[in-house]
């Protein structure tokens, strides 16, 4: 029931109007297409690509899923889609939904990035529920196991593929300390760090995230060789031990021949990367959209109507 024409009447710049709006607000944040994606991700996951994760508390949101442990201080770039969303109702008034507002600007962000661009498939409506145990229960962290993370993406419809191919988003963006720290000193209680950091990164690592330092908010280059790009060094990444999380390093190191196999491919050969990614990013804006009658087209992402 989504279509690429879905606004060709009522909107039809609508990609462009997203696009411009994205462009702009990479000039002063070199970072904000990585937090525009990983919202769409952590939108899609959580009942849904349906804005969830837009709604702020309050009112009939007794529980947000920004306060949510995976969102809270550390999802960003809300104000930035309520100037998408203002730019949109200016030429488009009241036709276009928060969640294809999601879906365009991960996509935006990532060709302006330097990687692929593809058509997005539109027509979601917007949720009128938050569901904040979703999201903690729903949204992988980074101190699981790879079957973990396997069974949470197959909880949402999405394979081993699509795993391999969408962690990839972390070619850009960035990660606070304390989100990898525990594999800096004493991984697992063995007193050194975890032996699938290579020496020299583990070394970079400790002096940026010190052991008795600060809260642990200190931001990180979630790839250290390209941190703004969109590219498959990600996976070249990996090769080299040089995967920031836990959970990036598991694709390559742990004992799964899938994962590995996908992920020297994906590093020997950029095309079938973007092919696989661009495929992966559509299963994943595919999850239970919400159609006409359900949901409502939000004016304010931030609010129900
Ligand atoms: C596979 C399981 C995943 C885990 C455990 C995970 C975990 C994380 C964590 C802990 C951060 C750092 C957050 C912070 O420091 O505040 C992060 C950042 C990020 N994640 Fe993921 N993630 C996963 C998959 C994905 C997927 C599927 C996407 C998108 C398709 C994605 C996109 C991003 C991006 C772009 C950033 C950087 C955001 C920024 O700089 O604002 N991640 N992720
Ligand atoms: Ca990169």
């Amino acid at each position: 029931q989504l279509s690429s024409s879905f606004y060709s009447s009522t909107c039809p710049n609508v990609s462009s109007i997203v696009r411009s709006v994205v462009q702009q607000a990479l000039q002063s944040d070199p970072r904000i297409g990585a937090s525009l994606t990983r919202l769409h991700f952590h939108d899609c996951f959580v009942n849904g690509c349906d804005a969830s994760v837009l709604l702020d508390q309050g009112g009939n949101i007794t529980l947000s899923e920004k306060g949510a442990v995976p969102n809270n201080n550390s999802a960003r770039g809300f104000d930035v889609v309520d100037k998408i969303k203002s730019a949109v109702e200016n030429s488009c008034p009241g036709v276009v939904s928060c969640a294809d507002i999601l879906a365009l600007a991960a996509e935006a962000s990532v060709s302006l990035g330097g990687g692929p661009s593809w058509n997005v498939v539109l027509g979601r409506r917007d949720g009128v529920i938050a569901n904040q145990s979703g999201a903690n229960n729903s949204i992988p962290t980074p101190f699981e196991s790879l079957a973990n993370i396997t069974a949470k993406f197959a909880a949402v419809g999405l394979n081993i593929t699509d795993l391999v191919a969408l962690s990839s988003a972390h070619t850009f963006g960035r990660a606070q300390c304390r989100f990898f720290n525990q594999r800096l000193f004493n991984w697992s209680g063995t007193g050194s760090p975890d032996p699938t950091l290579s020496p020299s990164y583990v070394a970079s690592l400790q002096q940026r995230c010190p052991q008795n330092g600060s809260s642990g908010t200190t931001l990180n280059n979630l790839d250290p060789s390209s941190p703004d790009t969109f590219d498959n060094n990600y996976f070249s990444n990996l090769i080299n031990n040089r995967g920031l999380l836990q959970t990036d390093q598991e694709l390559f190191s742990s004992n799964n021949t899938v994962t590995i196999s996908l992920v020297n491919s994906f590093a020997g050969n950029q095309t079938a990367f973007f092919e696989a990614f661009v495929q992966s990013m559509i299963n994943m804006a595919n999850i239970s959209p919400l159609t006409a009658p359900q949901g409502q087209i939000r004016s304010n992402c931030r609010k129900l109507n």
